[in-house]
């Protein structure tokens, strides 16, 4: 892979990735304790009204607005869970009904006054303050969801509160995309395994472990496959050799040297390319393309590289592929502290820090793409278009969270 690479424009690069994506359609019933971070496959519809009854939000006495500033007799207690279809009779003159929060409101009444603001409360009777608004306190059938309604929609990434939904509706088996299948795989003779001696030459494997968890973050679960050797025929078998995945993720040996053997090793399995160098930096060499079923993903092998293009470029992919609504970043809006130089001609990807709406950039900007303490020091990303050299001291800019959220409609991110 030694030809100069003609590098795709940014935008159509993220186009072209999206593009090459389509989505799951295999799914699977399981307990909704086991279903934080997995996708609704289809729709949520109301059963069950929220809330079910005419309910008081407020331990005090359900009256008749027409009482206000009366002394009445307290007829019964209604607590929670009480059937009141047998209150038959409505509350007469001067009657109220004492009544729990959660409980059957009788439809007899339309107010609820909470016990402190009401005086000369005995067993038997209370006096109402004058003071009062009709409908306080009450909480009606179906006010937030009535049935019929959609309240979760398919593609949904499932969350502490839409657990909170789907319990409310008794539903305890949900049915969710089946999750895709990642293999993870390094390259390089230079890599060995965190529990392995290293010589000074040599370095440890940190993507792999890393991508692996960034993932896991972002609710995907990947299979570490390996290191591939630095040597085209062992690369080619290694690659035939691998299981079907969905997606297939290796990091390096996809730039000029002698020993970038990935690219060619994928072709040689029948590789269909989409596009190989991207107008950016860092991540110029990323490529991607399809090898039969499996989305080939392939970063370069600088650990700060891989690891802010698999969340820039491939987390969209990985969520459309999952089923995912949201795959789309979104951003917050910041102010820059200090101004810094940016490659113009390139659109390039900026690590720093935003605290309070500040954004300050990491080192000045002047940090390598094989280092990995800055991306630790970091928790946002600031995307320039290719014709930006610099971006001023407070210029507004607009920031990727490396824990932000995703949307259903593109946004443009470029500053
Ligand atoms: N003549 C050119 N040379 C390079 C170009 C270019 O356009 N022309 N591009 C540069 C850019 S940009 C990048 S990025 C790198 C990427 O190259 P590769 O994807 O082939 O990656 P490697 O050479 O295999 O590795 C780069 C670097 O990262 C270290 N590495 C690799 N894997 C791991 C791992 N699993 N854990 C930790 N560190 C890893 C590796 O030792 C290298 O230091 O190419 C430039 N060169
Ligand atoms: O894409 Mo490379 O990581 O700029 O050095």
């Amino acid at each position: 892979m030694h030809d100069k690479l003609n590098y795709l424009d940014f935008e159509n690069a993220i186009f072209k990735s999206l593009e090459l994506v389509n989505p799951t359609q295999l799914c699977e019933l399981i307990p909704i304790n086991n279903s934080i971070g997995r996708v609704l496959s289809s729709d949520i519809i109301c059963k069950k009204n929220l809330p079910a009854f005419n309910n008081s939000a407020m331990d005090g006495f359900a009256i008749k607005f027409c009482d206000a500033g009366k002394t009445l007799k307290i007829k019964k207690s209604i607590f929670a869970g009480d059937k009141i279809d047998d209150l038959k009779e409505s509350l007469k003159e001067n009657e109220c009904y004492k009544i729990m929060t959660g409980s059957k409101v009788p439809s007899c009444v339309d107010t609820i006054i909470p016990i402190e603001n009401c005086s000369f409360v005995s067993e038997s009777s209370v006096k109402i303050p004058e003071d009062i608004k009709k409908g306080s306190n009450l909480r009606f059938k179906g006010e937030e969801q009535k049935e019929g309604d959609v309240i979760l929609k398919k593609g949904e990434v499932i969350n502490s509160s839409i657990i909170a939904l789907l319990a409310s509706q008794g539903i305890m088996i949900v049915e969710v995309y089946k999750k895709i299948t990642i293999a993870i795989l390094s390259t390089g003779n230079e890599l060995k395994e965190p529990w392995e001696n290293s010589t000074d030459e040599e370095i440890y494997n940190c993507n792999s472990y890393a991508l692996i968890s960034q993932l896991k973050e972002k609710n995907f679960e990947a299979t570490y496959c390996g290191v591939i050797p630095d040597d085209l025929e062992k690369s080619v078998e290694f690659i035939r050799n691998l299981k079907n995945y969905d997606v297939i993720i290796s990091t390096g040996g996809i730039s000029m040297g002698d020993a970038d053997f990935v690219g060619e090793a994928f072709l040689k399995n029948g590789l269909d390319i989409a596009f190989h160098g991207v107008n950016i930096k860092p991540g110029r060499p990323i490529m991607m393309g399809k090898m039969r079923d499996s989305l080939v993903i392939c970063l370069p092998g600088n650990p700060l590289t891989a690891m802010i293009n698999i969340y820039l470029f491939v987390i969209p992919m990985l969520k459309k592929l999952q089923g995912e609504v949201f795959i789309n970043h979104g951003f917050v809006k910041a102010t820059n502290k200090n101004e810094f130089k940016t490659k113009k001609g390139r659109v390039n990807i900026v690590l720093g820090k935003v605290k309070n709406s500040i954004f300050e950039v990491a080192r000045a900007n002047k940090y390598g793409s094989g280092m990995i303490t800055v991306l630790y020091e970091s928790n946002a990303i600031l995307v320039t278009s290719e014709e930006v050299s610099s971006i001023n001291e407070n210029q507004e800019v607009k920031l990727i969270l490396l824990d932000g959220h995703f949307f259903d409609d593109k946004v443009n991110f470029l500053n």
